[in-house]
């Protein structure tokens, strides 16, 4: 599998020991990512995307998989690159920040602690490089 961020950084900084835990291991992130794409889809700025490019299933069951591993997880992300899976899609920041709204509102949505989820959000940001493109 690939290095999601395309470059060779295999530890995620700011990440604390007991993340994946206080997230509710994996079940846990499951759930966060159910959430996630449950708000994505109400959201008009960004659902037609989804609807156009995405394949649900499949993003929840990778997303599931980058999130444990960024939490510290000992899980292989066995999807694309963020460059390549986003490249093709012409994402500005304004639709990755309507995203990211909705990565906090699944945090409510599960109760994740607001520590740990700033934490995920945090090591996700540094992907805007690769994803957003216009
Ligand atoms: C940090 C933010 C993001 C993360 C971590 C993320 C993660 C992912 C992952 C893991 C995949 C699956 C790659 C694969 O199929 O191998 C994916 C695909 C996709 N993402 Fe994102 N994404 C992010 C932001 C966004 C944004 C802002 C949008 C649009 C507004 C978006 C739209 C899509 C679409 C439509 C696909 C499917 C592409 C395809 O199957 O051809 N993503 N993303």
């Amino acid at each position: 599998a690939q290095d999601p961020t395309g470059s060779k950084q295999t530890t995620y900084p700011g990440i604390s020991s007991d993340a994946l835990e206080k997230f509710g291991g994996e079940a846990g992130v499951h759930n966060w990512v159910e959430a996630l794409f449950y708000y994505i889809m109400l959201d008009n700025r960004i659902n037609k995307i989804f609807i156009e490019h995405g394949n649900v299933a499949r993003q929840i069951a990778l997303n599931t998989q980058l999130e444990q591993m960024v939490l510290g997880g000992a899980v292989q992300y066995e999807g694309a690159s963020m460059s390549a899976a986003h490249a093709d899609l012409g994402i500005t920041l304004t639709q990755f920040n309507a995203v990211v709204e909705a990565a906090y509102n699944a945090c409510e949505r599960v109760n994740t602690p607001y520590s740990v989820c700033n934490q995920l959000i945090a090591a996700l940001a540094p992907f805007e490089r690769s994803i957003v493109t216009r």
